[in-house]
Formats: structure tokens, C-alpha cells, sequence
């Protein structure tokens, strides 16, 4: 079965986490996402998306749903991976008193993960907030889970603070991408990723964030070499956004392995799936931030991994 990829929304009590999670509901763009909620009450879901509503499940017009935290996460994720026709992603938003940690301890639980594996931690940060709140143990505590930091309230931020505030919290956090995020317009794509086990999409999607990021999609029909994909991500990571997809190691003909890169942690895993014999060996999708990285580059090292005739 396709593992369903598990978005956990932290931030402070009020930075905006709500905001952003009806965002990426509102925002779907055809994927069926469900959404784990703390209360309904405080889900201020767009009337005209709502379909129905029943068993402390809402129902979106667009195919997705969202629904309340019963007692137990794992349980609540199983009972979502059981629905008919199943979410393709699932997005967590925790309290705004928790400690993200332990959640994130128990989503690593292995059967979880090879179900639901977690795929981005994002923390939203109130942008117009004090600089000193920065330094609290609990968001603290918050960002050092996080791979993405969404900026919440730029809109509220004071004239000419926000450099300072983005810069305090690079500091404090350089592995996390920062994206502003008003009204919790965070890009979906640097969150949950294409699943690049689909066929390509006719058009080209979109790009992420105005003109932000950039996309690409690398194909190729050879097996890689992992120690040359070890070295070429170990050059990329520092750069990338976001990656993930799917290789034939050359070691190892047959077998598939995903490739995951997040807040600069790369994770290179076999998976229990067998290749479709019509898709390409190598499927990775690469986002890189406009600048640092071109496209030729990332095709290039990705490339010198390739091993023409498996060993
Ligand atoms: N102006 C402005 N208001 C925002 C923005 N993001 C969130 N808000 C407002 O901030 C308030 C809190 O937002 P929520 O999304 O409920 O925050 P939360 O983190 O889910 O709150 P808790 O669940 O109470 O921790 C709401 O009134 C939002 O409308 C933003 O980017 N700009």
C-alpha cells in the first residue's frame, strides 16, 4: 500500500496553526487530505467546503476530511488509514501547549511509519510577536522538531522588523526553511511533496511560492550508485529545500529505496514496493530556494550517481 504522508503543524498557542491547516484544506489541489484537529470549535473551516458532517468527521467538497483527536493519535491515524477511499496525506495539528517531541517519538513507531511515515514537522511562528518570545522552552522546544518554519502574521509585523525577526530565528535555527506564511499560505508542495510514484502530470505544476522555489523532477533509467547518491546529496543538502523519490540501488537490482530530505536530514530506506516495470529506475523530486541551486546542477550530480551497467 502507498505510505500516506503525515504533515505535524506545531507552534505556540495562537501563532496561527488553525489558519494554516485550513489553508492546505482549502488548498488541496485534488488530493483527498485528512486533518486531525484538536476541537472543532476553534476550526474555522470555509462554510461553502464543508459537505457533511457525521461520527465527529467533516467532510470537504474538495474530498478531504478532518476530523477531532479521539484519545489516542496512533489510533486515530489508523482508523483514517482504514477510511474508504483513503486520505493520500494526513495533517496533525498539535496543541498549542504541547511538546512535540513526544509526538514525534510516537509517529516513529515502525508500524506507523511504513504506514504514515512523517513526512515534515512545521512549526508556525507569530512574525509580529516580540523577539523575546523566541527564546520561550516550549517554542523552543517546538523548532528544534521543526523542518519548516512558517511565518505566521507578516502582515501584523511592525515596519521593518521583520528582517531582524527572520534573521533571530535563522540564527537560532539554520536548518529549518523559513517561508512567510500570511493568513497560513504555506506553499503544499514544501510540505507534501508530489508523490512521485504518480505518472507526471500533463502541465507543469505551478511553482510552490510566487517565485521562490523551484522545482524539479529527475528521471533516469539506470540504478544508482549509493555511496556516489550519499556524496552528491551530502554536496546538494546544504541548498535543498525538500527532496524525495524513489531509486534502484545498483547493488542491489530489484530492489526499491526512498530517498527523503528534510530540514537537511537525508534518510536513504529500502521500501517494500515492487517498481512498476513502466517507470523509470530513479524518480526524485528536487525543490530547491531560486538562486543557490539551478536545475542544471541538481541534474548534473544526480547524473554521476547513475551506473550505466548494474554491477
Ligand atoms: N492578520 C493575521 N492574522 C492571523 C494570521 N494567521 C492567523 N491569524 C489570526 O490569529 C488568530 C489565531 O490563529 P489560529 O490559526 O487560531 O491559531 P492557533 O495556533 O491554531 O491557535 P491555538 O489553537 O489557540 O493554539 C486567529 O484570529 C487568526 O485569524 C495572519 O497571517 N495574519
Amino acid at each position: 500500500m502507498t505510505p500516506v504522508p503525515v504533515l505535524l503543524v506545531t507552534g505556540f498557542l495562537g501563532a496561527g496553526k488553525t489558519t494554516v491547516v485550513n489553508h492546505v484544506l482549502a488548498h488541496a489541489e485534488g488530493r483527498r487530505i485528512a486533518a486531525v484537529v484538536n476541537d472543532f470549535g476553534a476550526i474555522n473551516i470555509d462554510a461553502e467546503l464543508i459537505a457533511g458532517a457525521s461520527d465527529g468527521v467533516v467532510s470537504l467538497a474538495n474530498g478531504c476530511i478532518c476530523c477531532t483527536l479521539e484519545g489516542d493519535l496512533l489510533r486515530t491515524i489508523a482508523t483514517l488509514l482504514r477510511r474508504e477511499p483513503r486520505p493520500e496525506a494526513i495533517v496533525i495539528e498539535t496543541s498549542g501547549v504541547a511538546e512535540p517531541g513526544d509526538i514525534v517519538r510516537n509517529l516513529m513507531d515502525p508500524v506507523i511509519w511504513r504506514a504514515a511515515p512523517l513526512e515534515t514537522v512545521l512549526c508556525v511562528v507569530d512574525a509580529a510577536a516580540p523577539l523575546a518570545s523566541l527564546e520561550d522552552p516550549l517554542l523552543r522546544a517546538q523548532l528544534r522538531m521543526a523542518d519548516v518554519v512558517a511565518l505566521s502574521k507578516t502582515d501584523l509585523a511592525a515596519p521593518g522588523t521583520l528582517e531582524g525577526f527572520k534573521a533571530a530565528l535563522k540564527a537560532r535555527h539554520p536548518t529549518a526553511l523559513q517561508v512567510e506564511a500570511p493568513g497560513g499560505a504555506v506553499p503544499l508542495t514544501l510540505v507534501l511533496p508530489e508523490d512521485p510514484t504518480r505518472p507526471p502530470r500533463e502541465t507543469p505544476r505551478r511553482r510552490p511560492h510566487a517565485d521562490r522555489f523551484e522545482t524539479l523532477s529527475w528521471t533516469a533509467e539506470a540504478p544508482l550508485s549509493l555511496p556516489k547518491l550519499q556524496a552528491a546529496i551530502g554536496r546538494l543538502a546544504p541548498r535543498l529545500a525538500r527532496a524525495k523519490g524513489f531509486f534502484e540501488p545498483a547493488d542491489q537490482p530489484g530492489k526499491v529505496f526512498l530517498f527523503q530530505l528534510a530540514g537537511g536530514r537525508a534518510t536513504l530506506a529500502p521500501v517494500d514496493t515492487q517498481r512498476d516495470p513502466g517507470q523509470p529506475r530513479a524518480r526524485i523530486v528536487f525543490i530547491a530556494e531560486l538562486g543557490p541551486l539551478s536545475p542544471a546542477e541538481i541534474a548534473a550530480a544526480m547524473e554521476g550517481c547513475a551506473v550505466l551497467s548494474p554491477s
